[in-house]
């Protein structure tokens, strides 16, 4: 399935979860075992293509998309977690949300020094949890060329931050768009 087709499978969900947010909602994409296989080699691809040695994923819609993009490229991946979860003593950063605020954490020794880390997640929209997420695997040790996501909100500028920071991004999609 192309990435168009897989666009058709998203589900919006106007007004979740504040008036005014059109939520763009994977839980049909992922159900759809067709389009899930589909949306997950697309982004394997370019991580891949981005030199991946290791996947970042954010709790918990990136958790869905990284740790499936892990394994198929066979490389480890690297859980940043919302707070209180990880055992060990971590690295943590409060963000921004389109709609709300939150923290994230990682387990530092997760990290090898100089590792070329790919973050994956379902969506960008502000790109406060991405910025974070970098911010947090560069603090460990990570080189974070490269984010990827399968949707983005260009409209929201999280993808535009992020380049101003250095970091290449691709999406399979955008909303609104073609
Ligand atoms: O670009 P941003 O404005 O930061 O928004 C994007 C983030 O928002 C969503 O996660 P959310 O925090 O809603 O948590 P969830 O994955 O647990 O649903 C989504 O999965 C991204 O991680
Ligand atoms: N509009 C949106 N739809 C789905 N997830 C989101 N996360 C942040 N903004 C979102």
């Amino acid at each position: 399935m192309t990435p168009k087709d897989l666009k058709a499978i998203v589900r919006t969900v106007p007004d979740f979860p504040a008036p005014g947010v059109q939520f763009r909602d994977i839980t049909t994409l992922i159900g759809h075992g067709v389009g899930f296989a589909a949306a997950v080699g697309h982004l394997a691809r370019l991580a891949q293509a981005a030199g991946a040695q290791a996947i970042a994923g954010m709790e918990a819609r990136g958790f869905i998309f990284g740790a499936a993009v892990a394994v198929q490229l066979g490389v480890g991946f690297i859980p940043v977690r919302k707070p209180g979860k990880l055992p060990v003593a971590t690295l943590g950063v409060d963000y921004v949300l389109e709609y709300g605020s939150d923290r994230l954490e990682i387990d530092p020794g997760a990290i090898a020094a100089g590792e070329r880390v790919i973050i994956v997640d379902d969506l960008i929209a502000t790109g406060g949890t991405a910025l974070a997420a970098a911010a947090l695997l560069r603090k460990a040790g990570a080189v974070v060329p490269t984010a990827i996501f399968a949707i983005d909100l260009p409209d929201l500028g999280g993808a535009a931050k992020l380049r101003a920071d250095g970091i290449a991004v691709d999406a399979l999609m955008q909303f609104p768009g073609d």
